[in-house]
């Protein structure tokens, strides 16, 4: 069963107004009728930026303000800073036991719990910016101490701007990171790719966009209502002799399938490093 928000309004602090916390915020402000959101960041223009998307957002450049009485913490600092923000909080922490949500990328549940005090409910979970548009994909994983409420309104939280998916084993989400965390940045990549080349065969920019980012969309949608594979559905525009077939030729022959393979894989090693070096 799906899991909804329940009917008490809930408290969902924020540590870290960047670039992730935007995207959530933005996502969840349309069922903002069952939250209550806060959010707290040192850069007071950064603040100025999450007031605007609405005035009932509480914004305070003290960590401790925002957590006190927040039903639930989202960690949205930088993973190489979170050890310095956590430790501070470590008694409010202890004294009042929020639900922790991490969304930081590589830094394992042990390591937070370790920061702030021990034996917390914690889930950490790697969410991807299209939840600006509520088409975020987010991958999920608690430790011991969650509640299986707890596990539902994270749940309920997250799905508020898309899919989600569990995870029982927390180094997958080092994969996960690498395929739905970081994979916004691959596509806009061959956005810009394409557009780029289409210019270059002589169409307007802002032709170029519109029937680049339009492409995008209907294949994405295609896929996702699709009940065929995605390598079926390539091959059904792929005309033998044709135009597509000369343009794969050349993708593969400079490697991109195997490329994607080493991309993924830097990633998926890094969100591991990250966590061996911030331990
Ligand atoms: N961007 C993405 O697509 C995704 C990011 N993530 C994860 O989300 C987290 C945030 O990433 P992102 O939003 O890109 O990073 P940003 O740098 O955009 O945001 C982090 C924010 O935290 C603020 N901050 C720094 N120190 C503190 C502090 N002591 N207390 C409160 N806030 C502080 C920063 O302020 P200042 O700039 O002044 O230092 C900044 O505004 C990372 O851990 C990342 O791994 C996960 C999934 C996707
Ligand atoms: O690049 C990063 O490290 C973060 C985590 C996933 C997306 N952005």
């Amino acid at each position: 069963m799906t899991p909804q928000l329940s009917r008490k309004l809930t408290t969902v602090a924020f540590i870290g107004a960047g670039n992730m916390a935007r995207s959530l915020i933005v996502g969840m402000l349309q069922d903002a009728g069952e939250l209550q959101i806060r959010v707290s960041d040192p850069d007071q223009n950064q603040l100025d930026v999450i007031r605007s998307y609405g005035s009932e957002i509480f914004t305070s450049t003290d960590n401790q303000q925002v957590i006190d009485g927040a039903d639930v913490v989202v960690l949205a600092v930088k993973p190489q800073v979170l050890r310095s923000v956590l430790e501070p909080l470590q008694t409010l922490a202890q004294k009042q036991q929020p639900l922790f949500v991490s969304i930081a990328a590589g830094i394992r549940e042990a390591s937070l719990n370790t920061w702030l005090g021990g034996r917390l409910p914690i889930v950490r979970c790697m969410p991807n910016t299209p939840a600006l548009v509520k088409a975020g994909a987010t991958g999920l994983y608690a430790n011991s101490q969650v509640s299986k409420e707890q596990r539902s309104l994270a749940e309920s939280i997250l799905r508020t701007v898309g899919i989600t998916l569990w995870f029982e084993d927390e180094d997958k989400l080092d994969a996960v990171t690498a395929v739905s965390g970081s994979g916004p940045a691959y596509f806009f990549l061959v956005m810009e790719a394409m557009q780029a080349a289409a210019e270059s065969l002589g169409l307007k920019p802002e032709d170029a966009q519109l029937l680049v980012v339009q492409t995008a969309l209907g294949a994405a949608r295609l896929a996702l209502e699709s009940d065929q594979q995605p390598a079926d559905l390539r091959k059904q525009v792929t005309s033998k002799g044709g135009t597509t077939e000369a343009a794969l030729n050349q993708l593969n022959t400079g490697g991109l399938v195997p490329l994607f393979a080493e991309a993924l894989k830097a990633a998926e090693q890094r969100s591991k490093e990250l966590a061996q070096a911030n331990t």
